[in-house]
């Protein structure tokens, strides 16, 4: 498995300009009626990639995926399929399977009569069925459950048996509308490992949708964020959480503060705001016109919470008073009412069992982060 991590880190078919894309949406446009579903969409996907769309409920992401399935046609736009414009191609004859939410496994047919539907409705002829759906049991590691029927199945392992089925014709796409969402915290979080190792395996290319942004982090090469029908920002994980481009997306994945200022200098590779609690000096290429207001976003984690001013107090520090904390376990949660009356979140990594007089309730602290620490954000 560590050959293969060491593969997938220098997986990026996006920053290379002499890659195709495998899956083009270009100005995709889906109206019901007056309502714009999706709005002049273009996006790129990549051979092999695993692709997340990430956004809150209504946002055009399903319907996306289903027009990539063949189940919606685009109002506008095309759809390229390596190399084919898939406009006039029915479901059925795309190489695109999509697994539902609901597997909609068959209750009266048994695990392997379930895999091996779509493969005798087109007609495989008895043997090579058997064949492929003794591939598909081991590919999903349930040979000794090939005789059950799925309500003598538990959760995961119904879904492995969807799956399973949706991989059994080979189709280069797989499509995933939610495909963890019936499952526990737990076996979510092990499924979604599985998810990944067999879409390494076999080479495939995944779209999956989620509203859940661990998911999309943990599972997907690229993330696309979206809202109204639109696509707000399109990098990988790390990209996104360290590097949002805009205050909705830094809101939208994980936790974050907002400081809000006026931009007092830019150039030179800086930025610095004034006229919150803290006066900001960021690393940021951002260009913001002096005198304009700006905002700087930064993670809890990147707020450091210390009894003793640091070093240089007139940049990138606050004082501030502990207003709550949360204790989680690995790690604990401080809010801290800064002289404004806002309270930003900052969290601390527990790496000691013990530590000796740990900071408390109402205790006056200092509040402060490196220049490289957020980013500034133009909107
Ligand atoms: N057949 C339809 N007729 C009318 N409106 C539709 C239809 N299908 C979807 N919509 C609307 O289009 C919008 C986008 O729907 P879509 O299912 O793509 O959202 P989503 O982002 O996948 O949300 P969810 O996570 O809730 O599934 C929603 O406002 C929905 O009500």
């Amino acid at each position: 498995m560590k050959s293969l991590g060491n593969i997938r880190r220098s997986f990026a078919p996006w920053a290379d300009p002499q890659s195709k894309p495998f899956i083009s949406f270009r100005n995709i446009t889906k109206k019901f009626g007056d309502f714009t579903a999706v709005d002049n969409l273009t996006l790129d996907i990549y051979h092999r990639e695993f692709f997340a769309l990430l956004g809150a409920s209504g946002c055009g992401k399903s319907t996306l995926l289903r027009m990539l399935a063949g189940f919606e046609r685009p109002t506008s736009g095309e759809i390229i399929l390596d190399g084919q414009d898939i406009a006039a191609i029915p479901p059925y004859k795309r190489p695109v399977n999509m697994m539902f939410q609901s597997y909609a496994l068959f209750p009266h047919m048994t695990v392997e009569s379930n895999i091996g539907f779509g493969l005798r409705q087109d007609g495989m002829p008895k043997a090579e069925i058997a064949e492929r759906v003794q591939q598909m049991l081991k590919l999903v590691k349930l040979e000794q459950f090939a005789k059950r029927k799925p309500q003598q199945l538990s959760g995961g392992q119904r879904q492995r048996v969807a799956l399973a089925r949706s991989l059994a014709k080979r189709p280069k796409v797989l499509l995933l509308d939610e495909p963890l969402g019936a499952l526990d915290k737990k076996l979510r979080e092990e499924t979604q490992f599985e998810l990944m190792d067999l879409q390494q395996q076999l080479g495939l290319t995944f779209v999956v949708v989620t509203h859940d942004q661990e998911e999309a982090m943990t599972m997907a090469d690229r993330i696309a964020v979206m809202s109204h029908g639109k696509v707000v920002q399109v990098a990988t994980p790390a990209e996104i959480y360290e590097a949002p481009n805009s205050r909705f997306v830094a809101d939208f994945i994980g936790d974050v503060n907002i400081l809000e200022g006026s931009v007092k200098a830019a150039g030179n590779g800086r930025v610095e705001l004034s006229g919150g609690d803290f006066t900001v000096r960021a690393v940021s290429d951002a260009a913001p016109a002096i005198g304009t207001s700006a905002a700087f976003a930064i993670r809890p984690e990147k707020l450091k919470v210390s009894r003793t001013a640091p070093a240089d107090p007139a940049v990138n520090t606050s004082e501030g008073e502990i207003w709550d904390i949360a204790y989680l376990g690995d790690m604990t949660v401080f809010h801290v009412k800064l002289p404004s009356g806002k309270v930003v979140k900052t969290s601390m990594l527990n790496a000691q069992r013990e530590v000796e007089n740990p900071i408390g309730y109402d205790e006056k602290v200092w509040v402060s982060f490196a220049e490289t620490a957020g980013v500034v954000l133009r909107d």
